[in-house]
């Protein structure tokens, strides 16, 4: 299917928007009219320009007010739309988008609109254009699809057809089925849009949280099935208001853009509807951490804490400056080739996935760029991506004793595992970059979100999100640090089955914790009722706890490395959180 996107959803000036938009690789776009009026190219330079881009000029919008006017106004309507038809005829375009009256209607009859698009829809033929209503949700009268939908099947005019927006239909919880009782080739144009569950009115919410398909929570898979299954061939166009994705670089928002819609283009795969250059490699969800690997300036401060912690020292790479610690499946790579000018950070993570190679070329359909990294004979060449905030992102399809293990001089780990794998990896973004994140991750790799939550810091309140697999095997919560400025700080947390007695040792080997405030066990025994000398072992290590109806999480953090962290967590019986409620707020208070 054609991919289109409206010039409103990204920053700048239409000319570098519509270089940054061909270069994304979309087929066409939507000129937001503002965009155009700001210009100082002539309407006859934009189509030029637009041709030798290869971009088919595919809506001019808003055309606003028209409709359930008394007959003045309707007159003076008719006079603004034929200015713009002539406009258009310039541009060499021939649909333009009407939304419903959101200020002048006062006439409230299906009858009354339905004869004024009619006559609008006549005299734009004359123009060969091409008329498409669309409902918005804040409409004075017209504030439903279906209704939108009975107005232009009473116009009765081959010029006048519907626009369906997702987010005008989805935002008021309109259900979306009733979208294949409209004959397909009445649906003139189709503006995909997600948005995050928020409780505010429609047009504040429609004007600047709109995202990209894949980031909020509507269920645009859903959505576009039924638009599909009504028979709709047009393009697949993003309509997308959002301050952020407005203020961001052109080009790597315009390429965010476009993955959302290879995504959910490839979402809706259906026989003889979606076409084979939208259909991405299949892969299944990862199965594990591989490893984690950190880079920086001080990575012989990580050598003794991963000690302390009862990691154990697996020697150094055969040709490469690496070295390896792990414990049972917990593998951590400190990688001295580069980035040493940095405080210490987490560099990359390897993923075990059933195929590797299967994985990079998904990664590559939807233009994630490949990292290559250089490998001698005889060892295992990891196929790698990254992410957008350049975490690099590895392969590994050779099971859980991947192959590149034998690379490190000591083989047998040779003591008893305190770590069994890794739990999560958790990943600050930048607030301008959170989005597009989740999005990667989600079209990316096949993880799937849980619904976004906010902790509260001594800096506001912080995006939480966690990317995970069904299983929880892989889970990368996604934060937003209102400190981010000061250093993206990263962690990763190792399970463990006694948390508590690891804890001990560590301390006694001299392992320095993130100090726990005595409040905060005070407060524990108001929120749960637990065994007083459990409570005083908890305060005597600087343990946090958390339990929920399927169980209990003991956990606690490492004092903070450069820019990293760790954490030890014991999950019981079936606790599948983070201890986000209470523990979190401490924690980043006490980093604070
Ligand atoms: O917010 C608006 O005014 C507006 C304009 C045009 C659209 O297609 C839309 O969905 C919203
Ligand atoms: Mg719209």
């Amino acid at each position: 299917m054609r991919t289109s996107i409206a010039t409103v959803c990204i920053s700048g000036s239409l000319v570098p928007k519509l270089h940054a938009c061909a270069e994304a690789g979309f087929d066409g776009v939507e000129i937001f009219e503002p965009d155009l009026v700001t210009a100082y190219e002539s309407p006859e330079e934009i189509r030029t320009l637009a041709a030798r881009l290869g971009l088919t000029l595919d809506l001019y919008q808003p055309f606003r007010d028209f409709e359930g006017v008394d007959d003045d106004l309707f007159a003076d309507n008719m006079r603004r739309a034929e200015t713009k038809f002539q406009l258009m005829q310039r541009l060499g375009m021939d649909l333009v988008l009407v939304c419903s009256n959101v200020a002048t209607a006062t006439i409230d009859s299906d009858d009354v609109s339905a004869r004024q698009l009619r006559a609008l829809g006549e005299l734009a033929s004359s123009y060969g254009v091409r008329i498409a209503f669309e409902a918005l949700a804040w409409g004075k009268y017209v504030d439903d699809y279906r209704r939108a939908w009975r107005i232009v099947e009473r116009a009765d005019h081959p010029n006048v057809g519907v626009c369906l927006d997702s987010f005008h239909i989805l935002s008021r919880g309109h259900d979306p089925s009733d979208i294949e009782k409209i004959p397909g080739d009445k649906i003139f144009f189709l503006q995909l849009a997600d948005a995050p569950a928020l409780t505010m009115d429609v047009l504040s919410w429609s004007r600047h949280h709109r995202l990209f398909p894949g980031e909020g929570s509507f269920d645009l898979t859903a959505f576009l099935g039924h638009v599909l299954a009504a028979g709709y061939t047009g393009p697949l166009s993003l309509e997308v208001f959002n301050d952020v994705f407005r203020q961001t670089d052109v080009r790597r928002t315009a390429a965010h853009a476009h993955r959302s819609l290879v995504w959910l283009a490839d979402q809706v795969r259906r026989p003889g509807v979606s076409d084979a250059t939208h259909h991405l490699t299949e892969i299944t969800p990862p199965q594990a951490f591989d490893f984690v690997e950190l880079r920086g300036s001080a990575l012989d401060e990580i050598d003794l804490v991963l000690e302390q912690l009862g990691f154990t020292f697996r020697g150094r790479h055969r040709t490469k400056p690496v070295r390896l610690w792990s414990s049972g499946r917990a593998r951590v790579i400190l990688n001295e080739q580069r980035g040493n000018d940095r405080p210490t950070h987490l560099a990359a993570f390897g993923l075990e996935v059933a195929d590797a190679d299967a994985a990079l070329a998904r990664a590559r359909e939807l233009a994630a760029p490949p990292v290559f990294r250089q490998t001698h004979a005889g060892e295992q060449d990891l196929p790698a991506t990254a992410a957008p905030d350049g975490m690099q992102i590895l392969f590994n399809d050779n099971g859980p004793d991947p192959r590149w293990l034998d690379e490190f001089t000591y083989g047998d780990p040779g003591r008893a595992d305190v770590a069994r794998s890794i739990d999560h990896v958790n990943i600050t973004q930048r607030w301008q970059d959170f989005d597009e994140a989740v999005l990667f991750y989600q079209s990316v790799l096949g993880l799937e979100s849980e619904p976004p939550r906010e902790v509260a810091s001594p800096r506001g309140l912080v995006r939480s999100q966690v990317m995970r697999t069904p299983d929880g095997c892989v889970r990368l919560p996604l934060n937003v640090e209102p400190q981010a400025e000061e250093g993206r700080t990263q962690h990763v947390a190792f399970t463990s089955d006694d948390v508590v007695g690891l804890a001990r040792t560590a301390r006694e080997r001299g392992l320095s914790f993130l100090p726990v405030p005595d409040n905060y066990y005070d407060d524990l025994r108001a929120r749960f009722a637990l065994d007083e000398a459990f409570v005083a072992e908890l305060r005597s290590l600087d343990l946090l706890y958390d339990q929920d109806a399927d169980g209990g999480f003991v956990h606690f953090y490492t004092r903070t490395l450069g820019d990293v962290f760790f954490e030890f967590v014991e999950r019981r019986e079936a606790y599948d959180g983070y201890g986000a409620a209470a523990d979190a707020p401490v924690r980043l208070a006490a980093q604070r």
